[in-house]
């Protein structure tokens, strides 16, 4: 059976700008192990855990950001799949709206880093084909296409 893991991709849009959307930023954070590799906050489903508590805890965890402080974007929900060292993962991402775009942020010892990008600073630090998309995928839809 394949891993489950579910996150936010969490936004924010510059102070003091409405959109336009090149004023919206993505959170990635740097993982402190392995190949440092760079994703939005997301983590392993525990056992009886539904998703979308699964991605509150995880995004509460690895970025210090509670459910309060974010909005929930409707009707974006995307699944990626992939192989960690020989086993098939699945991934599950919903997009949230930081409120408050000044925000800090608070890391775990689970990563050493964290950016707020734009959409292709975000999908160069995101090197993963699928996650770029993914990104791609959240911009069109908060742009409206
Ligand atoms: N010391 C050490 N400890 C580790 C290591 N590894 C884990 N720990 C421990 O596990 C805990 C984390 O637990 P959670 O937070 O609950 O889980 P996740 O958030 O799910 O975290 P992961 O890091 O396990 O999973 P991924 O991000 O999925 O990365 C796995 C591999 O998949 C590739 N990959 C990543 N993203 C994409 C993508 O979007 N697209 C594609 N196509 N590929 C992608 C990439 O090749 C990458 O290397 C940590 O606290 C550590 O204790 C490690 O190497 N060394």
């Amino acid at each position: 059976m394949a891993v489950r893991a579910c996150g936010f991709i969490v936004f924010r849009r510059l102070a003091g700008c409405t959109p336009p959307p090149d004023a919206i930023e993505y959170l990635l954070l740097q993982t402190s192990y392995g190949e440092h590799h760079w994703t939005p906050p997301k983590g392993h489903v525990d056992p009886g855990e539904d998703d979308l508590t699964t991605a509150l805890r995880e995004t509460k965890e690895e970025a210090g950001l509670g459910a309060e402080q974010l909005q929930v974007v409707d009707g974006f929900e995307r699944e990626l799949r992939y192989e960690v060292r020989g086993k098939p993962k699945e991934v599950l991402y919903w997009l949230a709206e930081l409120s408050d775009p000044g925000t800090a942020v608070a890391l775990s010892h689970e990563h050493q880093d964290h950016r707020w990008a734009r959409l292709e600073e975000a999908c160069s630090l995101a090197r993963y084909p699928d996650l770029q998309d993914t990104l791609r995928a959240a911009h069109a839809h908060l742009e409206g296409r």
